[in-house]
Formats: structure tokens, C-alpha cells, sequence
């Protein structure tokens, strides 16, 4: 278990050291375009799941999302206070 911070905290870090075997470098180096077509996939997934699967399914999505949102943050250089202060 860990929180959205953590979870960031996590990426940033591979992005700076590039461990062998991470998925986040590998969609880091896919670039933007292809980490928008993820988000938009499973932004689908999470609808789907919310409308027709278990909570339990749907909080599996929404973590998705979560990650691939936060992987397009890294690839830009926004950080969690840049998207908090709109919160
Ligand atoms: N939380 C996640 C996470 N959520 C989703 N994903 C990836 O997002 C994709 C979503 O999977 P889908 O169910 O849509 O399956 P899929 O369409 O077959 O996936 P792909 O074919 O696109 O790989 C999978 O490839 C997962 O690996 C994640 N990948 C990594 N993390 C965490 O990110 C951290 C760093 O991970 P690494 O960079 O891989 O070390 C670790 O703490 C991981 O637990």
C-alpha cells in the first residue's frame, strides 16, 4: 500500500536513476503522445469498470489512471503542488 505522494515520490526517482526493467522508464521514453493514449485508455477502463464491474474492480482502474496520470506529470515536470494548487 502506498499513497498518491509516495507513488510520486517512487517515479521521480526512476525517472532520475532509470533502473533496468522499469515500466515507468519505458513510458517515460514512449513520450507524451503515447502516455496520453494510456490515460485516455484507461480513463475508458474506469468508466467501464464504475458502470458494469465491483467497487473492487473499479478502485483496480481508478489506480491505473492514477499511475498513468502521474507518469504524464513526471514526463512534463509537474509536480504534486503544481496540479494541488487548482485543487
Ligand atoms: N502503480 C503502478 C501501475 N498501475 C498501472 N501500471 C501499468 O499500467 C498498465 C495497465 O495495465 P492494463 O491492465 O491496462 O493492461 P495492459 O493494457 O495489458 O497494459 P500494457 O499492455 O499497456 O502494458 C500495465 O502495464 C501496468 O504495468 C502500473 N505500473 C507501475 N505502477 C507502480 O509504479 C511504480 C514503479 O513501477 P516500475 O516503473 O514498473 O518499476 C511501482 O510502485 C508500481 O507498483
Amino acid at each position: 500500500m502506498k499513497t498518491f505522494e509516495q507513488l510520486y515520490a517512487e517515479l521521480a526517482d526512476k525517472a532520475a536513476t532509470r533502473p533496468a526493467g522499469s515500466g515507468t522508464v519505458a513510458q517515460l521514453d514512449a513520450g507524451v503522445h503515447a502516455i496520453g493514449k494510456k490515460i485516455v485508455e484507461e480513463a475508458a477502463e474506469v468508466w467501464m469498470a464504475a458502470e458494469y464491474e465491483s467497487d473492487e474492480a473499479a478502485a483496480e482502474e481508478i489506480s491505473q489512471l492514477l499511475y498513468h496520470l502521474q507518469v504524464m506529470m513526471v514526463a512534463r515536470g509537474i509536480t504534486l503542488d503544481d496540479v494541488y494548487r487548482y485543487l
